[in-house]
């Protein structure tokens, strides 16, 4: 398995109760989406991925690469939730500024953005300053720059909250073309959302992985005689026995 979390523990704080007890996980290829009420433990299972932070115990490694060593971190791009535009600059500029501070030269950054730019569809807007694009655009840039070094497992902390249904569409379909290279995390608050596409789902409940598994066998959860609209939406609520809107 290329990512890996074994026995996983972490707390915000040496005293506090840890939000991952003995935590056990592998990511599988193509796009895997993650499920789980708020305060699941989601945003801290996507940091210790990130190597944003550390398990107190047990380890995280990408094809036994450990997550505090540089090599992890070349492989792994991780977009946070909020994405900043930043003063002043372009898109262009923002994703290349990004590639530097993970260790490119210039000149390298910059033709890379370009290239990430492209792959999210956001070429024709490079030129333009990230503070006049749209919410979903600057999403876009989000994943740009988690992906401009190269990456070989990006990872999207509810990456289409608050989107409109356009812009979902055109995030849906960026993602869908990545999946053959690169493996993607992607944790979400819709159930619906991404459910036809991704190749994985997981559900994270208390910090639990109450399941993982193909799209097809999460599907199956949902109670017999359910509509197929919201097969999703049921299966969730069978797993996390919480109401998949709340
Ligand atoms: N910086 C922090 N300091 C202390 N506790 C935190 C911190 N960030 C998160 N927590 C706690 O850790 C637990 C898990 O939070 P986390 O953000 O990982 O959950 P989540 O599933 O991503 O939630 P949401 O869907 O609301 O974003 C929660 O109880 C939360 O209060």
């Amino acid at each position: 398995m290329p990512l890996e979390l074994s026995s996983c523990t972490y707390s915000y704080r040496p005293w506090s109760a840890p939000v991952l007890s003995s935590l056990d996980y592998s990511l599988a290829p193509g796009l895997t989406i993650l499920l789980g009420p708020n305060g699941a433990g989601k945003s801290t299972l996507l940091r210790l991925a990130a190597a944003v932070t550390y398990p107190r115990t047990g380890t995280v490694t990408y094809e036994g690469t450990c997550s505090r060593s540089r090599a992890y971190r070349a492989s792994v791009g991780w977009m946070p939730q909020q994405i900043t535009a930043m003063a002043g600059l372009t898109a262009r500029e923002q994703v290349a500024y990004s590639g530097w501070l993970k260790g490119m030269n210039k000149r390298e950054a910059w033709d890379s953005a370009a290239q990430a730019l492209s792959r999210v569809d956001l070429l024709p807007q490079a030129d333009i300053r990230t503070k006049q694009l749209s919410g979903g655009q600057l999403r876009r840039v989000g994943v740009a720059s988690a992906l401009v070094h190269g990456v070989r497992v990006l990872l999207l902390d509810e990456p289409t909250a608050g989107l409109d249904p356009r812009q979902r569409r055109v995030f849906r379909d960026v993602l869908a073309s990545f999946a053959d290279d690169v493996h993607v995390l992607l944790s979400t608050h819709d159930v619906t959302d991404l459910a036809e596409e991704c190749d994985q789902v997981t559900v994270l409940d208390a910090g639990r992985i109450v399941f993982t598994g193909e799209t097809h066998d999460f599907l199956g959860h949902a109670p017999a005689g359910t509509t197929p609209g919201r097969l999703a939406e049921a299966a969730y609520s069978a797993l996390s026995d919480t109401d998949a809107y709340l």
